[in-house]
């Protein structure tokens, strides 16, 4: 049955929480009285299509359905969860539990809240004991940190039913062991805006000088190995104690000294927005959304590939979605036929480009090779399975041309089996632009024993796998390109 999530105010977090429901199959009901909320969350909603689907190796479930109710009663109506994420008030949150508690009072409630302590947010409830802070970060749909916090009020069982919650959804939840302001995120965040503003307010750098001062740097390092492990390695070979023997002794210096913060004004606002615009008033905000969500899924991409930190949470919340999906498959081989598999996302980047202004031709076998990778890896075939000496090599391809895809179109890379036995997978590609076709690839591969460098039988586990896929892609029309060749008409 399909579950069900309320998302109570459906700004820039409330949209973000509703496209990471929906895109992980949750039916979602939302309540704002905003009468732009609709058209907003739509547009984070689009936006996340276009990102979180790259990030996936399995099969994405059918999206939820996505309901605007009239009032909180009727949004959370048959809901196993809501998410609050109305503005940074406590009097509105307190507000908002009052009517959701009336409405259902066993419903289970996670804040969005950027610093509210959950003993904060319980004052005055009947049943404090169902509210709990679940504290994301902004893209909602892609970036995978939770941070659940709970008060003594809170029994395990309430944390624990969010943290699987959050893990349904493919995100981290980070369980705060003693309940603190703001939590741990957003203690370095404000910190480091309050060291921001002041250079900014004493005219020491601008807003695009601070940005380059992150991205060019530690910035980058942040996203993959945080702070400690970070300054491990900056210690050199006696590490962290050599680190600390050098840099310690700097926290008495002037680096450290700023505590307060800079008068928060009309001044400082302009100052602030001016620059900011002056820096990127060109983008919309929805186009930055989109740049950055490209950034990010680059990034994430290349974690999961490296096993590390963030694409650790994405390969996890693929395994649990590959079991759900795999005890599926009988189901899918016993009904009529199945569709091609969606395996691959992607857009055409500028050094995709040729001479001729479009998708050079090695890009259209490079998008069917994304797209079989992602097949070979819900098959099983991954990269722990290769490192265990065994692969799938490519023995033959057909590559046919049939359209043009064009800087920034987005593509889908499709497998159809064609068939397969213990040595061979015979499969057919489609590269996507909307609904039609630019390129086809027919392949065959064969499963090879590395070291031995010759083919060999596949696993049973694998077999079984690929077993159900195939049977279900017999009732699938066969492609009128298959077992074409490169020739010329006569005449
Ligand atoms: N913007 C950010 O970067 C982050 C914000 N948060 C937290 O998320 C929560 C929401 O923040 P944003 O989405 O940024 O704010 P926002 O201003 O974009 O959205 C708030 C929404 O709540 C709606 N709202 C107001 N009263 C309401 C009511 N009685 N019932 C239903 N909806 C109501 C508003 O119409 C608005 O659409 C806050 O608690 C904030 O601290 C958490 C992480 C990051
Ligand atoms: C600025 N902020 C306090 C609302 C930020 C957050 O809460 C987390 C984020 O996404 O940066």
């Amino acid at each position: 049955m399909t579950r069900k999530a309320t998302i109570i105010g459906g700004g820039v977090i409330g949209g973000g929480w509703a496209a990471r429901f929906l895109l992980n199959g949750w039916d979602v009901a939302v309540f704002d009285p905003d009468p732009q909320a609709e058209r907003k969350i739509n547009e984070v909603l689009a936006n996340a299509r276009r990102a979180l689907p790259s990030l996936s190796d399995v099969p994405m479930p059918p999206e939820g359905k996505l309901t605007f109710a009239d009032t909180m009663a009727e949004a959370v109506e048959g809901s196993e969860y809501v998410q609050e994420s109305v503005s940074e008030r406590i009097e509105l949150k307190h507000k908002v539990y009052a009517q959701l508690q009336q409405a259902n009072p066993g419903i289970l409630i996670g804040s969005s809240t950027s610093g509210f302590k959950a003993s904060d947010l319980q004052q005055g409830s009947p049943a404090p004991e169902n509210i709990i802070v679940a504290h994301p970060f902004n893209p909602v749909y892609l970036l995978p940190l939770s941070e659940v916090s709970g008060s003594p009020k809170n029994t395990a069982e309430t944390v624990e039913k969010t943290v699987q919650i959050m893990k349904d959804i493919g995100m981290f939840p980070l369980v705060i062991r003693h309940e603190i302001d703001a939590f741990l995120g957003n203690r370095f965040l404000e910190a480091v805006w309050r060291e921001a503003l002041w250079m900014l307010k004493d005219g020491v750098a601008t807003t695009e000088e601070i940005d380059e001062s992150i991205r060019m740097g530690f910035g980058l390092r942040w996203g993959q190995m945080g702070l400690f492990e970070t300054y491990r390695i900056a210690g050199g070979e006696a590490g962290m104690r050599h680190f600390m023997a050098q840099f310690g002794p700097a926290l008495k210096w002037p680096w450290t000294k700023l505590m307060d913060v800079p008068e928060f004004n009309d001044e400082l606002v302009d100052l602030v927005a001016n620059q900011s615009d002056a820096q990127s008033g060109m983008y919309g905000i929805r186009e930055l959304e989109r740049i950055r969500d490209q950034n990010l899924v680059g990034f994430l991409r290349s974690l999961k590939d490296s096993n590390w930190g963030a694409g650790k949470v994405l390969r996890e919340h693929d395994e649990r979605r590959r079991d759900a999906w795999q005890a599926s498959l009988p189901a899918i081989a016993s009904g009529p036929s199945a569709d091609p598999l969606v395996m691959a996302h992607l857009q055409v980047l500028p050094g995709w480009i040729d001479y001729n202004g479009h998708m050079t031709e090695s890009r259209y076998l490079f998008a069917a090779s994304e797209t079989c990778d992602a097949f070979l890896r819900l098959i099983g075939a991954d990269m722990d399975y290769v490192a265990g000496g065994h692969s799938y090599y490519t023995a033959e391809s057909h590559i046919m041309h049939l359209d043009e895809a064009k800087l920034g179109d987005r593509l889908t890379g499709t497998v159809q089996v064609l068939g397969h036995d213990e040595k061979r997978l015979h499969l057919f590609f489609r590269i996507m632009k909307g609904d039609v076709a630019v390129a086809t690839v027919e392949q065959m591969l064969l499963h090879v024993d590395m070291k031995a460098g010759k083919a060999v039988a596949a696993p049973a586990k694998i077999l079984n796998i690929v077993g159900p896929i195939a049977e279900a892609h017999k009732g699938l029309e066969k492609p009128a390109a298959v077992g074409r060749y490169v020739g010329q008409r006569k005449g």
